[in-house]
């Protein structure tokens, strides 16, 4: 189970990306984080493992605080967290199962990861996992001989082969074509209820949220304006999260609104940010 309560950063530029944000992720869910371009998307995700320090609140990840660990506690802890890119983030020059190996190097001594010896239960793991994404029979190929599914293919084998407690994709469809994303999302799906995981997205389409992601969060100019179910998102919820509109009169009593954009500003903010992004109107 995750737990963000009252998250927030503030980059040293002075930009306020991420306001106070809680949420509570659990089970095997599919959710889904959508907004416009700077509304926070990213800095969350970031957040969670600490590739972006947070600088109010806390996260929590089962009974560990992630936000009190120290170096050495966080590198631990990360082999809960694993991590889907938008750019793969993948060692181009290595092979597919090297680089799905490359997820277990926080379990083996630093010795043996030189050398690249991992045990064979890691190794049946990774070939477990390369049929799981569709790759069997790849394990040789190099990255750089791959296409951009097949490399995204290789990422979320990495990231699951860590065996982990969540899994986070940071944009993961942005870099591939309408119809390889939509296979990309149904293989997030697929591995959120056969690993048992909850699997958060960062996502720009959409479409493909309320397709594929049972729960969608709604950031606005780095404050959470909705939480609900895929269902519920309507044009007028897609006006407060893309547009800073503000919410109905029946969201005081709806559990899913939650405090909606509440100055000039920071409608001001999404609308100028993520005008080339707006999703149609229902
Ligand atoms: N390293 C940084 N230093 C300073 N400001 C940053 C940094 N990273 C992000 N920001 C700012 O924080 C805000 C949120 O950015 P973030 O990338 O988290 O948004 P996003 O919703 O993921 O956007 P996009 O969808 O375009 O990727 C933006 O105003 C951005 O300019």
């Amino acid at each position: 189970m995750l737990e963000t309560e009252n998250l927030g950063k503030t980059y040293p530029t002075g930009d306020e990306a991420l306001s106070d944000v809680s949420v509570r992720i659990d089970g095997r869910e599919v959710v889904a984080m959508i907004g416009p371009s700077g509304a926070g998307k990213s800095t969350f995700v970031r957040c969670i493992n600490r590739l972006v320090e947070p600088t109010t609140g806390s996260v929590r990840l089962d009974d560990t605080e992630l936000t009190a660990l120290d170096d050495d506690g966080l590198r631990d802890a990360r082999r809960n967290v694993g991590m889907v890119f938008q750019e793969y983030n993948l060692v181009e020059r290595l092979t597919v199962m090297e680089n799905v190996l490359s997820g277990r190097l926080g379990y083996v001594s630093n010795w043996a990861a030189l050398r690249r010896n991992f045990p064979p239960d890691d190794v049946e793991r990774a070939y477990e996992l390369l049929e799981l994404v569709g790759l069997d029979g790849m394990e040789d190929k190099r990255v750089d001989e791959l296409s951009g599914g097949q490399r995204q293919r290789v990422g979320i084998a990495r990231a699951v082969v860590q065996e982990p407690k969540i899994l986070l994709a940071d944009e993961p469809t942005s870099s591939l074509d309408p119809e390889t994303s939509r296979d990309v999302m149904e293989l997030l799906t697929d591995i959120a209820d056969d690993r048992d995981v909850p699997v958060l997205i960062n996502i720009h389409e959409v479409d493909l949220a309320e397709a594929y992601a049972d729960r969608i969060l709604g950031l606005h100019a780095g404050e959470l304006v909705f939480d609900g179910p895929a269902s519920d998102l309507t044009g007028e919820s897609k006006g407060v999260i893309y547009r800073g509109e503000e919410p109905p009169e029946s969201a005081a009593t709806d559990p899913d609104w939650l405090s909606g954009p509440d100055d000039e500003s920071s409608a001001r903010n999404g609308q100028d940010a993520g005008s080339d992004r707006l999703p149609a109107e229902d």
